[in-house]
């Protein structure tokens, strides 16, 4: 007689918070005794794949299944979760190793809320009896947790559930690893089956990938990428959204003693972002204030229906098709993508983007009024593309150089580096000696002292440097969580370049991981080392010129001004003849650096005697003249050349010739540093 006791598969969630395009969703619905499945529901439906190949003793017999979001306490600070408020958190508070900032912040804490709350719906509303269910704790904790209280209570004669095995995505972090690592021990301890799965949502299956070994991953970007164009023909078929699941099980473990799990999404934000609350204002003596009239570029709430109605809308908005053209824009929504919240989250993937570029290029789904409609690849879409391979190449330098991301010198170790490390083209061989930046708990040897850095480091995260772009950036992703690539790009060079601050780049890195709604391990670190040249990249680093990145990217100042309002009633056009009016290239320079105003202005404006106006943290002497071809050099986007000559780029040229007198930065310090 077959055996009635409820077979549970236990299905731990981390960063694969969608129904669609899960191959474990997808396999807990193919391989379930009653399976029903029919029809996929997203736009990709004509490259999906119904039929995913798992070895047959891959899969258990299970007759429930139970997926687990857990909120891991060592990166997402739980005690909001207390039941009562008077116990503590057996948990460290889950706070970033050098500067001690909470690692996940207000913006992606709620994001991740309202991506799991969307699951949980979907679940539900499959009307099957499925459902998520929301744990906090160290997941091997969590998991071992579930295990002991089901074999309790069958001990105790009240529940007949086993649990047949327990499925989970890999992830690439350290800690990701760890933890996977812990719940395999788990399980074989206690005989249930383990499965980790591959993570799907990146643009090119790992498995499809020409690497024998992770080692073989060039060290430059470029090299990867024309090693697998043409990048269109590379994503594997997206996996539809099961319609039906196997139910949950009759007896559901608790959240485990002292925390308790709201019953609402409200709750769930409110519990995560309690222990926030404590010091709302970072320790910064002026923290960012949201300016009158400004609006996100990233108003979107997360989850996969936020996702996928954020897709449609690029395609079918045409947004996708101008986003060559668009992309180093700096205001509004719709400037770039604004899909890497969703795909750091896991609610949406790589090749669902894909696929649904695919859908518009060939001519099928939304989109019928675009011109580039049914016309095969265009620009726009294939930027797109290049971003994502960007996205998994990140990923994939994570998986090559682990933890030395994390180390101040990165990976820049040269005895660890081989010749085949180097760029033939660039012929960087000789590698610099180490670099060295001011700490902010101790002296980095460069006369600098911690309570000083901390200083400097306290203004540039206030917003507060008297640089306009770095200042309207560093305000921007405080207030909303979300900044341009650009803008990010000129952020980290700011803060780490020697002829800038030269601040430790680690603490920034940490900074955007507590305030970015789209963190993701291996984008935020290996971005962050990029730009500080300790990266694998030959080169040393990017050296932006804000504000000659200001004057190209932000020509009518209508980026700074929208996030330092101090400075909105400047104007930036002269008369010159009637009804002619022609850029005040000297007010324009005031924009960019408010000490360079004239005490009129300053007085008008209210910001004379004003700390970041008259005592920069950095003075960049750079200067304007006609007819003059550009002067020096700098970092530029990631070296790929048709990201400089943007929209802005252009009408900044028409308008203006600039001589770049850059020689002369001085680093205020001291009596005039504020
Ligand atoms: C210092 C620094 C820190 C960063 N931290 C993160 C981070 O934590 N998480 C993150 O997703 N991106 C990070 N980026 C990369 C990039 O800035 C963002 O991915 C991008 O701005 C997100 O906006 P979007 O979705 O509109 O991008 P789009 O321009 O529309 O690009 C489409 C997608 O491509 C991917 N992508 C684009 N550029 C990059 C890149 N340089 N590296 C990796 N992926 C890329 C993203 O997934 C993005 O959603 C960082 C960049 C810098 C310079």
């Amino acid at each position: 007689m077959e055996d009635a006791s409820p077979r549970v598969l236990l299905y731990i969630l981390r960063r694969d918070v969608r129904l669609a395009d899960n191959p474990i969703f997808h396999a807990a619905s193919t391989n379930f005794k009653t399976n029903t499945f029919t029809k996929p529901v997203h736009a990709s439906d004509t490259h999906i794949r119904n039929h995913i190949s798992v070895p047959d003793q891959d899969i258990p017999s299970f007759t429930h299944l139970l997926p687990v979001y857990i909120l891991p306490s060592n990166q997402v600070e739980v005690s909001g979760f207390l039941s009562d408020s008077t116990t503590e958190s057996p948990y460290p508070k889950a706070q970033s190793r050098v500067a001690g900032f909470w690692r996940t912040g207000h913006h992606r804490a709620q994001f991740m809320a309202e991506g799991a709350w969307d699951l949980k719906e979907k679940l539900q509303n499959l009307g099957c009896g499925s459902d998520l269910q929301i744990r906090v704790g160290k997941i091997g904790e969590v998991v071992e947790n579930i295990l002991q209280w089901y074999t309790d209570e069958k001990n105790a004669g009240r529940s007949t559930v086993d649990v047949a095995a327990i499925w989970m995505t890999a992830d690439e972090g350290s800690e990701e690893k760890e933890d996977e690592a812990d719940v395999q021990r788990i399980s074989s301890e206690r005989e249930v089956a383990f499965k980790a799965w591959a993570d799907e949502k990146y643009y090119i299956d790992n498995r499809d990938l020409p690497l024998h070994d992770i080692a073989d991953l060039p060290n430059v970007y470029t090299t990867y990428r024309k090693s697998l164009e043409p990048l269109r023909s590379r994503p594997r078929p997206s996996i539809p959204a099961p319609t039906q699941l196997p139910p949950s099980p009759p007896e559901i473990p608790p959240q485990n003693h002292p925390f308790e799990i709201p019953t609402s999404r409200e709750g769930l934000i409110k519990a995560l972002l309690q222990p926030l609350e404590d010091d709302p204002k970072h320790g910064l003596q002026h923290p960012p204030q949201w300016p009158p009239e400004t609006k996100s570029s990233h108003p979107f709430p997360g989850g996969e229906a936020a996702a996928h109605e954020r897709l449609r809308y690029l395609i079918s908005d045409g947004a996708m098709s101008t986003y060559k053209t668009t992309r180093n824009g700096m205001v509004g929504v719709d400037y770039s993508t604004k899909l890497s919240g969703f795909l750091a989250q896991g609610h949406i993937t790589a090749r669902q983007i894909h696929w649904s570029m695919m859908d518009f290029e060939e001519g099928r789904g939304p989109g019928e009024k675009i011109a580039d409609y049914g016309k095969g690849e265009n620009d726009g879409t294939a930027g797109v593309r290049l971003e994502l391979l960007w996205r998994d190449y990140m990923h994939l330098c994570a998986r090559k150089f682990g933890n030395r991301m994390f180390h101040l010198d990165g990976i820049q170790d040269p005895s660890k580096r081989t010749s085949s490390d180097v760029e033939p083209e660039t012929h960087h061989e000789q590698r610099p000696s180490r670099k060295r930046w001011k700490r902010v708990h101790q002296s980095g040897g460069l006369g600098d002292t911690p309570e000083r850095t901390r200083e400097v480091f306290g203004r540039f995260r206030s917003g507060r440097t008297g640089i306009g772009l770095i200042d309207a950036a560093n305000r921007e992703v405080f207030l909303t969580g979300y900044t341009s690539n650009r803008a990010r790009q000129n952020v980290a060079s700011f803060l780490s370049n020697s002829s800038h601050l030269g601040i430790d780049w680690r603490v920034g890195a940490e900074w955007y991981e507590y305030l970015l709604i789209d963190y993701d391990m291996a984008s935020n670190w290996g971005n962050w080392q990029y730009v500080a040249g300790v990266g694998n990249d030959p080169r040393q680093g990017r050296v932006f010129n804000p504000v000659k990145q200001a004057l190209d990217y932000d020509p009518q100042g209508e980026y700074i001004k929208t996030w330092v309002p101090e400075l909105r009633q400047l104007p930036l056009t002269k008369s010159v003849a009637m009804k002619k009016q022609e850029v005040d290239e000297q007010k324009l320079m005031g924009l960019y650096q408010a000490w360079r105003l004239g005490d009129w202005d300053k007085d008008r404006l209210g910001l004379r005697g004003v700390e970041w106006v008259e005592w920069p943290l950095v003075k960049i002497q750079f200067s304007v003249s006609r007819g003059r071809g550009r002067g020096g050099s700098e970092g530029r986007g990631r070296g790929r050349a048709w990201r400089g000559r943007s929209r802005g780029n252009d009408r900044g040229k028409k308008r203006l010739e600039l001589e770049k007198q850059m020689e002369n930065v001085q680093i205020a310090d001291g009596e005039n540093g504020g």
